[in-house]
Formats: structure tokens, C-alpha cells, sequence
């Protein structure tokens, strides 16, 4: 099969590409004899958009952004619940377990359903998958805006986990097969755009709604039925992928669908390819046996299997959903006291979150997967050493506990053991209480917190907010006042700014590329879960991690996993960009690590600047 592959014309973009190559040769030749002087410059730039024309119908990106519509709602369900939160817990009386639950059940159905939606997808199509997902999406909304009651509302919560996972495995995967070689990543990474977007919209309702203290959440959680059902009634009218067609044997159907998302160019040569492909596929690796053998008994998917889980795990496992989640958390703890406070400027997070993942869109197609992904890893890995040099700074300066007072009830409480804010910070069940003489700590004393609201302490002089404030006094839960909270904040900007553009999208993006049709929704599978899986992981231990190494071990740790990251990527990314899909996985014939491949660094020419050369 790889010989095969190997003979095919190096670095060409498929028939399709070079049909309508033929169309730009023609097209950049009569534009230089007009105007003999006109620069290269301007040669290329005509010839890159009369191929572009005639490469990308309008059609792929109403199919790209419909299908994006299903990250949006993966950002939105995922990120909406930390705000929703704040209000539930006050109105239906939620405890640390339930609120816990509400949050980790939606990670959890999604990985589930990530997993099973592989064996879907190959059952049913894309199409179907996605239909699905917006269909749980439609009534996840629904359950959780009309739920008088926390089991509701947890239904509602793994409802919408179920439509998450499904729409995460498939959705980068149609895209991939729908998009032409050329703007395949660039479409792909959309996908994680509507991600980030969705998160950052859902901060946005967060703060607008918080104000709203009874029934806010309903308008929260409800309002995602609205892209759901957008998504559905458009999908009525959208296509199968037609490679996924061509596998089931419905190949009248398949060219009909390609030449109508191929626009006015010629699908003859694009069609058999994939056609051969699939056949050749089925010669050399049979079709007895359940997929995941196959996969793992044939060493080019087994690595390109490797290669798409180490990316997702590494994605997980270098921090980003603790940033994302506990941002509001991480500011309060770098001195931003204020509740309502902390939900904006966690809109502020997600915002840069959102506006670097765009960086992102632009740079893969220039400078291709493996590049970004490195320089995006070795930058976050850097934020994150800033992030717990911060912590640590503030840790070493930690104000000491001046006053010892005593419980009222009588009862002894290990917040009063305390010296230092550190420790006290710390402990889940106190907080310190203390007055500012200019900017130093005075009078200040570890107290336990009030078992309903994390704002007050549960006696003393910090038992009462609107009392402490006008006398005042400070309270400071989960975080100690020191002057080095800067450095915190700037390692958490840097961070987004670094993780955004690459390890936030490529692994998604790359996933939908590097597994052979055969075992496309099997590996996107297996790897989203293993990102949902590591998600739950990441998340639920953030706390107790922090409790046990304190937070600057806890994002030393990180730093440490993305410091691994880097590595595994360095030996076993290759790189896919301008690679037809058929093509990819004799990318994977030789073994990770053993050396790294020199084909892998350099993109192989995009489809235009081949007809460059010609031109030249
Ligand atoms: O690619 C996405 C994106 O980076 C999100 O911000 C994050 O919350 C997800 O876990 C991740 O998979």
C-alpha cells in the first residue's frame, strides 16, 4: 500500500487539485502575457486565489461551520456550569458532593459516549452522529431549564455529557472528510474556535445571568437548546460524508454528494482515489475481526493510534481545563477578591482562550501541525513554570497568623492551628480573616469557613460580609494576600496565549487526519475518550493535588507532564499538512522515536505551489 502511495505525483493535492491546477496554469499565464511586468509577487498571489476559487465552494464552509456548531455546544455545556453553579447551590441548598457531580457526570457520559460513538459512526455514518448529538443537546437543555430538582438536574447534566462526546469524536472527522487537502486543518480547527467560543460565550451568559439570583440558571443551562436545534433542522439538509459512502458501497450516492460539495471541478480522479484506497485497505489488512484488533495488529495504525492519544492525554494533562475551570479561582487566589469580580475576569480568560485559538486557524495551514504544536507546548510548558513561581513566591512570603481566637461553640478546629496563611489557605475548611494597614497583613487570624458560602467565615470577626466589610476587614478563602500575585496572572495570560493556538486544537485536528478510513471513527474514538477520560482525571484531583504539593507543586507537576509532552511530540508527530488523507499513513511506516523522520519536518508543497513551479 505504501508503495502505491509512494507513486503517486509527490506533494500533489489530489485530481481535484490538479484539474483545477490546470485551470490556475492557464489562468496565471494569460494574466502574465497581458502584463509581461507584473511581479512574482503578484503572479502568485493571482495564481493562489484563482486556485483557491476554484478549490473551495462556499458549500465546505456552511457544511464546516454547521458541524462547528457541535464544539460550540461542547464549549458552552462544559464552561456554563461553573456560573450556574454559584446560583443552584444557593437555591436548591447544594452540598461540595453534589456540585461535584453536576460537573464531573457531564466529563464522565462524555467520555462514554465518545467511545461508543466510534462503533456509530461506522454503523450509521457522520451524518446520523451528528443528528444525534443535537438531538441530546436539545433535550439535556431542555431537562435541566424545567428541573425542579438536583436528580433532574443531573439527568439533564449526563444527557448533554452523552451529546458532548458524541459530537467531539465525530464532528473533526466529517470536517476532515468533507474539506479539501489544502484547507483541511484550517477547517478542522474551527471546530475548536466554536470550542473556545462557545466557553467564552458561556462566561458571558455566566455574568449576565448571576445577577439574577432566582431562576438564573435556568436561563444558563436552557439557552444551549437554541444551536442545538439550529443544528438539527440544517443537518436534515446536509450530507453524508461521501467517503464514508464510498466505504459502504453507496458509491452513486457518494459521487454525487462530491461533486456537489467539489463545486464546478471534476471529481473523477479524487473519487477513485479514495475508492482504490479502500479497496487496497481491505486487501492488506482484511476486514475479519473487530476494528480495534486491526488496528492494533497492523504497526501503521497502531502509531497512528499512539500518536492520537499521547496528543489528547498530553493536551489533558498539561493543565488546561484547571485554567479553565478554576480560572475564577486562580484569580481570587492571585488577590482578586471580589465574586462577581472573578466571574468577569474569567470571561477575560476565556476570551483570550477564544482569541489565540483564531491565531491558531491562521497559522496551521502556514506553518503546518508539528511546528505549531512544539512551539505552542514549549511556550505553555514555560507559562506554567511562571504560574508556580508565583504560587511559590507567594507561598514564601505568606503572612503570619497574628491573632489566636478561640470557638464560640467550644469546639476545636485545625484552622486555629495554623502560623502562617499558607497552610491555612490550603485547608478546604478555613480561610484568613485580617485587616490592611497600608499594603501589609495585620491582625489577622485562620478561621473556619461558613459551610454554606465560601464569602464568610463561620464565626467571628469575618462571619458577617456586609459587617466585616464596613468595619474593615478582609476575608480571604483559597488564596493570601502578598504582592506577588502578578506573577500569577501573567502566567496565567501567557499560558492561554501559548496553549491556545496549537495543543488547545491540533489534537483534535490532527486525529481527524492520521487514521486511514477503515479505522477513522475507531481511532477519534478511542482518542477522544482518552481526552475526556484525562479531563475527569485533571479536574477532579486539581483540588486534592493542590491540598497535598500545594499549588506550586500542583503546577510544577503540570509543567513537569508538558515537559514529557514535548518530547513524545518531538519523536512522534509527523507532519500532515497538505497531505491527501489517503496519504497519511504511510507517514506512519516507520517506528516513533527510532529517528526522526526527515519527511515529517517539512510539509509536503501545497497544491498552488507546485503550479508555482510550473510556472516558473
Ligand atoms: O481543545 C479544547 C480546548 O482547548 C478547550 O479550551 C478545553 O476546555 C478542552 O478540554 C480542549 O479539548
Amino acid at each position: 500500500m505504501g508503495e502505491k502511495r509512494r507513486r503517486q505525483p509527490d506533494g500533489s493535492a489530489g485530481s481535484s487539485a490538479a484539474a483545477a491546477g490546470e485551470r490556475s496554469l492557464i489562468a496565471a499565464e494569460s494574466c502574465s502575457s497581458i502584463n509581461s511586468q507584473a511581479s512574482g509577487g503578484e503572479l502568485e498571489r493571482a495564481a493562489r486565489r484563482q486556485f483557491q476559487q476554484d478549490e473551495t465552494p462556499g458549500f465546505v464552509y456552511v457544511l464546516s461551520v454547521f458541524s462547528a456548531l457541535g464544539g460550540f455546544l461542547f464549549g458552552y455545556d462544559t464552561g456554563v456550569v461553573s456560573g450556574a453553579l454559584l446560583l443552584l447551590k444557593r437555591e436548591l441548598n447544594l452540598g461540595a458532593l453534589w456540585q461535584e457531580l453536576l460537573v464531573s457526570s457531564t466529563v464522565g457520559a462524555a467520555a462514554l459516549s465518545a467511545l461508543a460513538g466510534g462503533v456509530l459512526n461506522g454503523l450509521w455514518g457522520r451524518r446520523p452522529c451528528i443528528l444525534l448529538s443535537s438531538c441530546f443537546f436539545i433535550a439535556g437543555a431542555a431537562l435541566l431549564a424545567a428541573a425542579q430538582d438536583k436528580e433532574t438536574l443531573l439527568g439533564g447534566r449526563i444527557v448533554v455529557g452523552l451529546g458532548i462526546g458524541v459530537a467531539s469524536m465525530t464532528v473533526p472527522v466529517y470536517i476532515a472528510e468533507v474539506a479539501p487537502p489544502h484547507l483541511r486543518g484550517r477547517l478542522v480547527t474551527i471546530n475548536t474556535l466554536f470550542i473556545t467560543g462557545g466557553q467564552f460565550f458561556a462566561s458571558v451568559v455566566d455574568g449576565a445571568f448571576s445577577y439574577l439570583a432566582k431562576d438564573g440558571w435556568r436561563y444558563m443551562l436552557g439557552l444551549s437548546a437554541v444551536p442545538a436545534i439550529i443544528q438539527f433542522f440544517g443537518f436534515l439538509f446536509l450530507p453524508e460524508s461521501p467517503r464514508w459512502l464510498i466505504q459502504k458501497g453507496q458509491t452513486q450516492k457518494a459521487r454525487r454528494i462530491l461533486s456537489q460539495i467539489r463545486g464546478n471541478q471534476t471529481i473523477d480522479e479524487e473519487y477513485d482515489s479514495i475508492k482504490n484506497n479502500i479497496e487496497e485497505e481491505e486487501k492488506e489488512v482484511g476486514a475479519a475481526g473487530p476494528v480495534i484488533c486491526r488496528m492494533l495488529t497492523y504497526p501503521p495504525t497502531r502509531r497512528a493510534l499512539i500518536v492520537g492519544c499521547g496528543l489528547q492525554m498530553f493536551q489533558q494533562l498539561s493543565g488546561i481545563n484547571t485554567v479553565m475551570y478554576y480560572s475564577a479561582t486562580i484569580l481570587q487566589m492571585s488577590g482578586v477578591q471580589d465574586d462577581s469580580r472573578a466571574i468577569w475576569l474569567a470571561a477575560v480568560t476565556a476570551f483570550t482562550n477564544f482569541l489565540f485559538t483564531l491565531v491558531g486557524v491562521w497559522l496551521v495551514e502556514k506553518v503546518g501541525r508539528r511546528k505549531l504544536t512544539l512551539g505552542s507546548l514549549t511556550g505553555t510548558t514555560v507559562a506554567l513554570i511562571i504560574l508556580a513561581l508565583g504560587f511559590l513566591l507567594s507561598a514564601q512570603i505568606s503572612p503570619r497568623v497574628t491573632l489566636n481566637p478561640t470557638d464560640p461553640s467550644g469546639q476545636n478546629s485545625t484552622c486555629t492551628n495554623y502560623s502562617y496563611c499558607n497552610g491555612c489557605m490550603l485547608d478546604p475548611d478555613c480561610g484568613l480573616c485580617y485587616r490592611l494597614n497600608k499594603s501589609n497583613v495585620v491582625e489577622s487570624s485562620c478561621v473556619p469557613v461558613k459551610k454554606e458560602s465560601t464569602m464568610a467565615a463561620a464565626w467571628g470577626r469575618c462571619s458577617n460580609e456586609t459587617r466585616f466589610k464596613r468595619e474593615e476587614l478582609f476575608w480571604a478563602y483559597n488564596f493570601c494576600p502578598t504582592p506577588y500575585s502578578w506573577t500569577t496572572l501573567l502566567g496565567l495570560i501567557l499560558y492561554l496565549v501559548f496553549f491556545a493556538p496549537g495543543m488547545g486544537p491540533m489534537p483534535w485536528t490532527v486525529n481527524s487526519e492520521i487514521h486511514p478510513l477503515w479505522a477513522r471513527s475507531t481511532g477519534n474514538a478511542c482518542s477522544s475518550g482518552v481526552n475526556w477520560i484525562f479531563n475527569v482525571l485533571v479536574s477532579l484531583t486539581f483540588l486534592h493535588t493542590a491540598e497535598y504539593l500545594t499549588y506550586y507543586g500542583a503546577f510544577f507537576l503540570y509543567a513537569g507532564f508538558a515537559g514529557m509532552g514535548l518530547i513524545f511530540i518531538y519523536g512522534c508527530l509527523p507532519e500532515t499538512k497538505g497531505k491527501k488523507l489517503e496519504e497519511i499513513e504511510s507517514l506512519f511506516e516507520n517506528r516513533l522515536f527510532w529517528h526522526v523522520n526527515p519527511g515529517w519536518r517539512e510539509a509536503s508543497p501545497s497544491p498552488w505551489d507546485s503550479q508555482l513551479q510550473a510556472l516558473s
